[in-house]
């Protein structure tokens, strides 16, 4: 059910892309139905240049016979669609359960307005039911964990931090990092969380997303619904 939702918000998403568009072409299981959507309307003749967010978007996109880009060759993007792991009334999204956040967010931070896609149950009153992804090098890991976990003591949150894949096979992502998965439970000042954790030298990105997204295409079994950022 939830995976035909995410299909459903996906194609209404793909109604919304214009010939001659630069596009930023998220990552993870909705983004890929958009993707596919789109592969459809491009062999009906649509003419558009994607920006993949991940080398398995990438695969998919060339795949679907979506002419690809890269954001070196173009910086400047009209619209990037892409999933989220939680959307909360003001549209800040937790990203990066597929490991893909940093080069999300370039892209997203890129480009004009950014489209979330998502199923229902991606709607939130509060983040951090959903682990934080927290992408790190991996030089310094256990002094970067230490920091981090200090930044939540400052920030008033308690909570696991688990290093996504274990020690002994971490998960790496496109850029060659890790990522910390942190179990908060609750993030009641997301604005300030995401200013502390950017300053930790050793923190790459965070799954965080704050004022990038101008609306979302959330379907359950009332359809599509268009939700945009709560005054
Ligand atoms: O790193 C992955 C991305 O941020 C995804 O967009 C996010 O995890 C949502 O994925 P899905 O559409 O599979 O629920």
């Amino acid at each position: 059910m939830s995976d035909d939702f995410k299909r459903l918000a996906a194609e209404r998403a793909a109604e919304d892309v214009k010939p001659g568009m630069k596009l930023g072409i998220g990552t993870g299981s909705t983004a890929e139905h958009f993707v596919r959507a789109l592969g459809a309307r491009v062999r009906a003749g649509l003419d558009v240049v994607g920006v993949p967010t991940s080398e398995r978007t990438r695969e998919l996109a060339e795949a679907e016979g979506i002419k690809l880009a890269t954001l070196e060759e173009l910086p400047e993007l009209d619209l990037t669609i892409d999933g989220a792991d939680e959307i909360d009334p003001a549209l800040t999204l937790v990203k990066g359960g597929g490991g893909a956040l940093l080069r999300e967010k370039i892209v997203a931070a890129a480009s004009l307005s950014m489209i979330v896609i998502a199923d229902e149950s991606k709607l939130v009153e509060c983040l951090g039911a959903f682990p934080l992804p927290i992408e790190v090098n991996p030089f310094g890991l256990g002094a970067t964990t230490k920091a981090v976990e200090a930044c939540f003591a400052r920030n008033g949150l308690q909570g696991k931090l688990v290093l996504r894949g274990g020690a002994e096979h971490p998960f790496v992502t496109d850029g060659g990092h890790y990522i910390l998965d942190a179990h908060l439970g609750r993030i009641a000042d997301a604005a300030r969380l995401a200013h502390d954790l950017v300053a930790i030298p050793g923190v790459v990105e965070h799954g965080l997303f704050l004022g990038l997204a101008a609306k979302a295409y959330v379907a359950g079994k009332q359809g599509v619904t268009v939700v945009e950022p709560a005054k």
